[in-house]
């Protein structure tokens, strides 16, 4: 492609070099440039691309876009931008061809829900039969191609390349997670979604390499609303309006009360054997009952979140009904049928702010009950332990202590440690290290009326130790403890 056209929609200035010239690759790592690359130095936590310009040119690329000097050859063509991970979304956009504007984009942002509610909006418009594209924490799913996600979103490039595949694949529409991190560091940039949409917001990303404080992560999943046609957001939230500020779309609400466009009233909580479920009644802009077997007032925001989007595709209530009667979703609050007489469900949770808010929307059920069993991951955050620990201790009825992925860390020095949490309460534990015999334990010891959660590993299929991952799935664990093995 000419080098003129992937510049197009950018503001830069040609510090040497001609704009003449025809690019085979578009590169961001230097270790993927081939003859004629156009390399784009970015800026990253770990490592700055400005520093591989002399390599990446005796590699062959023929022209860098960078925001800092560089010293090259006079013959290679450096193009001087603000910003080279905005210019990248933008020159990846042109690179393909910008397949966004081939399809519908929905792109979801808030703390929590996110991915709940990527495979909610897949499973009702799939049902109304479209073909839905996703990317997000778990996977980018592409017709029948899946890959596993090392990020919620991609880096731009990625993200233009599945959108690109995605269109190929005959697509209608793609449903994608947006992280603040991904709108900060421009992984979105370069299309305009046609529905934005915001889910809640809490203190959480705050750190070295992530939001330096919490008006930064607001700032930043605002921007979604400055790039999208149709927001679609969570009145009930008590930073909306923070997060709508200066927005460019129009705006529509969703929430627990009638101040919103579509709403939910009547929540019943519904408990049958082996399930634990919500109903309630859509109101305002759709007027119908819903029932779906994933439990709580989260569950009743998520799955309303996902009508207010599938309303705009046309969706009838009857198939919204149904997809959502059977929705899903892989690790986060799912049930696993065990027995009639009581709960199990594999979630994500592994954080004390997850699990306390799991923990909490399950009390109300009133189980016989209420077992907890989690691990923490080896080498990271200590807190997460002790935090962890306290909130078991405080909320469930019995904590099973074991191992999550222990990584470079001894088990025992991490079970240890959540001890030294559920010490500050008086909750009752066991530990069992092995969390195959710990989830044993759970299921053979589980009384009527009890709901037993499985957390922290969510749709993890494998257990990492000592810098290997070991093949482990939750399911498979219970399939096998079912069967006696
Ligand atoms: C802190 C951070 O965001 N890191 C991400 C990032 O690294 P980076 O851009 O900082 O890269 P870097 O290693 O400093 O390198 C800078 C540049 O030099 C280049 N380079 C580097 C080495 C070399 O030899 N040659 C070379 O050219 C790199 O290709 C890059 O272009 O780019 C990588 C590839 O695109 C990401 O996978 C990686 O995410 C890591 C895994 C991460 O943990 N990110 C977190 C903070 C994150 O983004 N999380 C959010 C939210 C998650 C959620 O809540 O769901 C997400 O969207 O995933
Ligand atoms: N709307 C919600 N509000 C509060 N908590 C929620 C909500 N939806 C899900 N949760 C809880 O948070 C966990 C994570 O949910 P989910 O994966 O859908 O969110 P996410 O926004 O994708 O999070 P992450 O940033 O970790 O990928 C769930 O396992 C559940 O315990
Ligand atoms: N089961 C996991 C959850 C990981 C979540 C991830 N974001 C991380 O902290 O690596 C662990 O603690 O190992
Ligand atoms: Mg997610």
């Amino acid at each position: 492609m000419k080098l003129s056209q992937l510049l197009e929609q950018i503001e830069y200035t040609c510090v040497q070099g001609g704009l003449d010239k025809e690019i085979k690759s578009v590169v961001y790592d230097s270790r993927k440039v081939t003859p004629d690359s156009l390399f784009l130095c970015i800026k990253g936590a770990v490592s700055d691309g400005h520093k591989y310009a002399k390599e990446v040119v005796e590699k062959g690329a023929t022209v860098l876009v960078v925001q800092d000097e560089v010293e090259v050859p006079e013959e290679v063509t450096v193009i001087r931008v603000e910003n080279t991970r905005y210019a990248m979304a933008c020159i990846s956009a042109a690179w393909f061809g910008h397949p966004a504007e081939k399809m519908k984009v929905i792109g979801i942002t808030g703390t929590k829900g996110k991915t709940t509610t990527t495979y909610l909006v897949k499973s009702i418009l799939e049902n109304a039969g479209y073909k839905v594209g996703l990317i997000g924490t778990i996977e980018a799913i592409i017709g029948d191609e899946v890959i596993p996600a090392a990020n919620t979103t991609p880096e731009s490039y990625i993200v233009q390349e599945y959108f690109a595949k995605m269109a190929e694949a005959g697509c209608d529409c793609v449903v994608m997670e947006v992280s603040s991190q991904g709108l900060m560091l421009h992984r979105t940039a370069g299309f305009v979604f046609d529905f934005g949409i915001f889910t809640n917001i809490e203190p959480d990303h705050i750190g070295p390499n992530e939001h330096k404080d919490f008006d930064d992560y607001l700032h930043c999943k605002g921007l979604l609303f400055k790039q999208c046609k149709v927001g679609i957001v969570n009145a009930d939230d008590e930073h909306v309006q923070q997060v709508l500020e200066g927005h460019t779309c129009t705006v529509e609400t969703y929430g627990l009360h009638d101040n919103a466009d579509l709403w939910a009233k009547d929540l019943k909580l519904v408990t049958g054997k082996g399930v634990l479920g919500i109903d309630y009644e859509v109101q305002g802009l759709m007027d119908f009952p819903v029932e779906i077997d994933l439990p709580g007032k989260f569950s009743v925001y998520n799955s309303l979140t996902a009508i207010a989007i599938c309303r705009h595709f046309g969706v009838s209530e009857e198939n919204i009904q149904k997809a959502l009667r059977a929705a899903k979703v892989k690790g986060r609050i799912e049930m696993v049928k065990v027995s009639d007489e009581f709960t199990l469900m594999i979630d994500y949770a592994h954080n004390a702010m997850s699990l306390e808010s799991l923990l909490t929307t399950l009390k109300e059920y009133k189980p016989k009950r209420l077992v907890c069993l989690f691990g923490c991951g080896g080498n990271r955050s200590k807190l997460r332990r002790y935090e962890m620990g306290e909130v078991s201790g405080k909320l469930a009825d019995l904590t099973i202590i074991t191992s999550d992925n222990p990584r470079n860390e001894e088990p025992q020095a991490i079970i240890d440690d959540i001890k030294i949490g559920i010490g500050k309460t008086d909750g009752k534990y066991v530990e069992i290290i092995d969390r195959k015999e710990a989830i044993a334990y759970a299921i053979h010891n589980g009384q009527p009326g009890d709901v037993i959660v499985l957390a922290g590993k969510g749709h993890e299929d494998y257990q990492e130790i000592k810098g290997k991952k070991y093949p482990m799935d939750e399911r498979d664990l219970i399939r096998d403890i079912l069967a006696g093995k």
